[in-house]
């Protein structure tokens, strides 16, 4: 099966600024496709031109065997978008705004139950210009599944909510996939990244680091193990930094993080029996996406630029 949304070698730039130097992915039918990067690495750039709404300097983008720029008015009815602030009418109310967006499209889907599944039944009548920051974001979630799309992409999907609605958007996501819509995740959190995506694209400076599926790209940054322990007594960190099995030793108050590879723990509970220091409250961790995403691009997923 061809894929859904074929990116080749895409290149785009804004004046003297690069901010999609050499960007190439495939996203398959049915997938939940990640694209997790620092600020300013340019995801939001890659989405915009794969969804027609930036031209590309170079490279070639395909979107149900479509070209996003040239096919833009056949695209946008296949193509669910996530609108941004300032792209709804303040004045349009909830249920209108579902109503009047679902109008645009051959094959809506039920707005009302769009509208309920995002939690906001209650606000059927409120504008948009008075809803809150949430809730303004839950209706940009909806508007952009209105339209019964095949693709539905999704930038910043939970930013904002409160984890208990972000809970129920990742529900709601995967329900919508479930009905074998492709789904392209533009993200900051990881947590998200790990729940619902099928591989990650990992970007940074415009270029992809890595794609993956979250696990493998945890294992693939070589951090194998995070060992916490509070030493009963006094802990020289020389003691296990010289370990070869042990890449790093960090401290949180009273807290020694140690991480290594898949032997570490044998090496570090060895080390500290022979120094007759007992690890309290040992926790042993796998490395998470999180600790890929550090380990790959030097930054947090979290840092402002
Ligand atoms: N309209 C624009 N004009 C000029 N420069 C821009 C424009 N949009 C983005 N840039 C720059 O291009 C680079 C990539 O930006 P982009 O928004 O694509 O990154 P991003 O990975 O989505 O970042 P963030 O996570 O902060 O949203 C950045 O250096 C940004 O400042």
């Amino acid at each position: 099966m061809p894929p859904v949304i074929e990116v080749r070698n895409l290149h785009k730039r804004y004046g003297n600024n690069v901010a999609v130097d050499d960007v190439s992915l495939t996203v398959q039918e049915g997938e939940i496709f990640g694209i997790l990067g620092p600020n300013g690495a340019g995801k939001t750039t890659t989405v915009e031109c794969i969804e027609g709404l930036r031209v590309p300097d170079r490279g070639e983008i395909k979107v149900l065997g479509l070209d996003p720029h040239r096919d833009h008015a056949e695209l946008t009815r296949r193509l669910g978008v996530q609108l941004q602030a300032g792209q709804i009418q303040e004045r349009l109310e909830v249920a209108e705004a579902l109503e009047l967006y679902s109008s645009f499209y051959p094959n809506p889907a039920d707005w009302r139950g769009l509208m309920d599944g995002l939690g906001l039944a209650g606000k059927a009548k409120t504008r948009y210009a008075k809803l809150s920051g949430g809730q303004k974001q839950r209706l940009s979630i909806a508007l952009a599944l209105v339209g019964s799309p095949q693709v539905a992409i999704l930038d910043e999907l939970t930013t904002g909510l409160d984890p208990q609605a972000r809970r129920d958007t990742w529900d709601l996501i995967e329900d919508v996939r479930s009905r074998g819509v492709t789904i392209v995740l533009v993200t900051h959190f990881m947590e998200e990244a790990e729940r619902l995506c099928d591989r990650v694209a990992l970007i940074d400076a415009g270029r992809v680091v890595m794609v993956d599926t979250p696990a493998g790209l945890a294992e693939r940054a070589r951090i194998e193990q995070r060992i916490q322990f509070r030493p009963s007594r006094q802990l020289d960190d020389g003691l296990l930094t010289s370990l070869p099995e042990v890449s790093s030793v960090t401290r949180r108050g009273e807290t020694v993080i140690v991480s290594g590879n898949s032997d570490a723990l044998n090496a570090v509970t060895a080390v500290l029996a022979r120094n007759q220091i007992v690890a309290e409250r040992l926790r042993v961790e796998q490395a998470s996406l999180e600790d890929a995403f550090v380990e790959l691009t030097g930054k947090r997923p979290d840092a402002t630029s």
